[in-house]
């Protein structure tokens, strides 16, 4: 089932057996974000040369000022989603409501919610710094059939589906779970085909390297100083490597392979952090699990977080087991 060099396609038909809820839409769903990944890696990759770096000229939910690659990529995986006909519906971190999708004449019989962060890591889209997509998938709770409502979003991570995400970096990753462990695919530019380069991916129990915006430093909760202080000490196999990308995806990735952790707490300047629950903690905190990590608010799973609105934000620890771990404990000491 997992031999490497497998592509994408086959890989999702072989798996589809072992899905409980087997039906085959699910096989769809993650075929339809595999071509929109593709179709975003083909922008992404010559960004710079035609006219979509820069700022759009708008601002987003979240007031960020949205960049021209952020708008593009939300419209491709939309677009994808909606052509397709395979999900109810769709909830994007650029739009400010979820979208319904096809609901009015009751033909959508689709029982799957699609959350997504088309583009993360929007700061580095200038400065050809690796960035990302992020997505989380729900089976819905209201009827098959009805429009969807805001519930049908709002439910904890423990209740995903599968999640995922695409690294566009030195190579174009997708990696992904169903609950089954998690697996990268990377994506061959000659073919435009996706292959198993990475089974059974697992974050090393613990590591050596810290990812989080020391710039920060001054804001953060004292738990959180303090167990910057203890990756900086000499002492054992300390101090740690101090790694921050920016792109929360290509920090996870380079964490889940090497091992590390990646934090953004909450802080004296935002009371919950930054990073949104229902499109980047989630599904990034159901990956972590299934490899074997760990993704905490600093106290608990962040995927037993009740979510109570679209956008909102958690404060994030997820990594190696034991990293994430000892950074609970120096909050938990320190409060
Ligand atoms: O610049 P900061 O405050 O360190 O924030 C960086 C973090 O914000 C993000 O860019 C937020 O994601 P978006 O780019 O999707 O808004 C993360 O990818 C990244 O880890
Ligand atoms: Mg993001
Ligand atoms: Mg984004």
């Amino acid at each position: 089932m997992n031999r490497k060099n497998t592509t994408l396609g086959e890989f999702i038909i072989e798996n589809q057996a072992s899905f409980q809820y087997s039906s085959g839409e699910l096989s769809k769903l993650i075929n339809a974000i595999r071509l929109a990944a593709k179709v975003v890696n083909h922008e992404v990759n010559k960004a710079g040369l035609v006219d979509i770096i820069g700022e759009a000229g708008d601002t987003n939910i979240q007031g960020e000022d949205q960049q021209k690659l952020d708008v593009l990529a939300n419209e491709k995986f939309i677009q994808t989603l909606k052509n397709r006909e395979i999900v109810c519906g769709i909830a994007s971190e650029e739009e400010d409501d979820f979208i319904s999708v096809n609901s009015n004449d009751n033909q959508n019989q689709n029982k799957y919610v699609v959350l997504i962060d088309p583009l993360d890591g929007s700061s580095n889209i200038d400065v050809n710094v690796s960035v990302g997509t992020i997505f989380s998938i729900y089976r819905r709770v209201t009827p098959i059939g009805t429009p969807v409502q805001l519930e049908d979003f709002l439910q904890p991570g423990r209740n995903q589906i599968a999640a995922g995400y695409v690294v566009y970096g030195t190579s174009t990753m997708l990696v992904y779970t169903t609950g089954d462990g998690v697996n990268g695919f990377t994506l061959n530019p000659a073919l435009g085909t996706f292959y198993l380069s990475h089974p059974q991916m697992q974050f090393p129990e613990t590591g050596r390297i810290y990812s989080l915006n020391e710039g920060n430093y001054v804001h953060f909760p004292q738990g959180v100083k303090n167990y910057i202080k203890y990756c900086q000490q000499e002492e054992g196999d300390r101090p740690y490597t101090s790694r921050y990308i920016g792109s929360l995806v290509s920090d996870f990735h380079r964490n889940m392979i090497k091992g590390g952790i990646y934090i953004y707490p909450k802080s004296s300047v935002a009371a919950e952090g930054k990073l949104r629950l229902l499109y980047e903690c989630n599904p990034m905190a159901f990956i972590a699990e299934q490899a074997n990590g760990k993704a905490s608010n600093g106290y608990s799973s962040i995927m037993d977080v009740v979510p109570t609105a679209l956008h909102q934000r958690v404060p994030f620890f997820c990594g190696s087991r034991k990293m994430v771990e000892k950074a609970e404990e120096f909050m938990a000491v320190q409060e």
